[in-house]
């Protein structure tokens, strides 16, 4: 049999448009799979240019600062995939991209131990003043000093979100002697000897240093305004590393200003500039106990160059096999390699009959199904059928696949 031609997508058709600087792992995956389409950006696009370029592209990655809206998803009507190259997904309209029939990737893990390692030095670096000990150094004082610097041995660690990240967080300052209690909203495995705190207030009155690793949700919007502040032990420290949605600045400038705190780090912000230079604006700037970081939790070569590698082989994994394993809004179907068959893969809204449809399709063309694979969510359904059709029927099928009412996306891969 001559080797099956793919009909709808052939790679070299397929545009990858990569954002905001995505290490050049991903760009080698792509290539590697044979991809040629191939344009990174180093930066985001501001919105306008960002609705002009996803009207183009097939796969899309991001990171944490091109805000996918359901405004500037209405314009992609090729694009079949959203890779975010990071853990938060929380910039994507999710429920917007899957009614398009957009399934959303990211990489959940690969970069969490960074923030951990960030996070614990941090904790250090806070007890023991250096941030202000480094600004007066910088300003030629000399503070030899030991008033307010403490180890954090046998000092209590408040985390809240016991995730990948808190967890890890835990473990490290385990190990440098600290108490650890936290605060989920899940039943969580308390790892070493970590215990669960009675609640948020609880952990907020008992922590000599609080730190959050929450997702941005409803639920942890401005979670820690200048009531939650106020619950913390005098003299404790606060650090975000989380999102900058969660804590109120304007609280935490008015704790720290007080004296309630002895200091803060801060990595991310309610409002992050769109690229490198100046252009930071914070009420944060000029607190020599505040330890200032450009959202760089994140941000090592080894984190970024795994996050290339894993999301960039799941965006991979979709537009070749199909497979929607470990999308994070989409019904998720893992497939098997559909070798002698030609894939086709329908997405639609999941309305009663659907699937009957489906069939009828194939049936009218006597076409005998070798797999059929079915996964669906409240309002959409993704359905992959493998049929030995060869490359005219495979057009005509897709065609009156793409015709049933409800269809989001109708692709036949080869
Ligand atoms: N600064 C950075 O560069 C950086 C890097 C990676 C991740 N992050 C942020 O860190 C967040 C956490 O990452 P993760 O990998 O640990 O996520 P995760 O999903 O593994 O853990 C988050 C935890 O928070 C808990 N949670 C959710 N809502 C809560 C609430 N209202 N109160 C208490 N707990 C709640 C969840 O149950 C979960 O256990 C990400 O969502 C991302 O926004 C930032
Ligand atoms: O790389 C980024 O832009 C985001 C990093 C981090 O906040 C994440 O969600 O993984």
């Amino acid at each position: 049999m001559p080797p099956k031609k793919k009909t709808s997508f052939p790679k070299q058709d397929i545009r990858v448009l990569l954002l905001e600087g995505i290490s050049a792992s991903a760009v080698e995956a792509f290539r590697a799979a044979g991809y040629t389409q191939i344009e990174a950006h180093p930066k985001a696009l501001p919105e306008d240019k960002l609705k002009e370029r996803i009207a183009q592209a097939h796969i899309l990655g991001i990171r944490s600062r091109t805000q996918l809206t359901a405004e500037v998803l209405a314009e992609a009507r090729r694009l079949i995939a959203v890779g975010c190259f990071c853990i938060g997904t929380n910039q994507v309209d999710l429920d917007a991209a899957e009614l398009a029939g957009i399934p959303v990737f990211n990489a959940p893990y690969s970069n969490t131990r960074s923030v951990a390692e960030l996070v614990v030095a941090q904790a250090v670096m806070l007890m023991r003043g250096i941030p202000e000990k480094n600004a007066k150094c910088h300003r030629g004082i000399w503070d030899k000093s030991a008033a307010g610097s403490h180890e954090v041995r046998g000092k209590t660690l408040g985390i809240i979100g016991y995730g990948h990240i808190g967890t890890q967080v835990g473990v490290l300052a385990e190990a440098l002697g600290m108490r650890v209690i936290f605060h989920d909203i899940q039943t969580k495995l308390a790892l070493g000897n970590a215990q669960p705190a009675a609640g948020l207030d609880d952990l907020l009155a008992c922590a000599d240093v609080v730190t959050l690793h929450v997702p941005e949700t409803p639920a942890t919007q401005w979670m820690i305004d200048s009531e939650k502040l106020g619950l913390m032990k005098p003299g404790a420290h606060l650090i975000n590393a989380s999102r900058g949605s969660v804590v109120v600045i304007d609280a935490l400038v008015a704790a720290l200003g007080a004296g309630h705190l002895a200091g803060a780090a801060v990595d991310v912000f309610p409002v992050e500039p769109e690229a490198n230079g100046p252009g930071f604006e914070s009420r944060l700037r000029g607190f020599d106990n505040v330890l200032l970081t450009p959202h760089v939790g994140g941000s090592t070569l080894e984190a970024q160059d795994n996050i290339g590698t894993e999301v960039a082989a799941k965006l991979i994994r979709y537009s070749d096999n199909g497979s929607t394993l470990s999308a994070v809004n989409f019904p998720e179907v893992a497939l098997p390699e559909h070798a002698g068959s030609r894939r086709f893969l329908h997405i639609h809204r999941n309305v009663p009959g659907m699937l009957s449809q489906v069939n009828e399709v194939f049936g009218r063309h006597a076409l005998n199904i070798d797999g059929q694979f079915l996964r669906t969510h409240p309002k959409v359904g993704y359905v992959v059928i493998d049929v030995a059709a060869d490359e005219a029927q495979a057009a005509a099928l897709r065609e009156e696949l793409a015709a049933i009412p409800g269809t989001l996306r109708a692709r036949v891969l080869y």
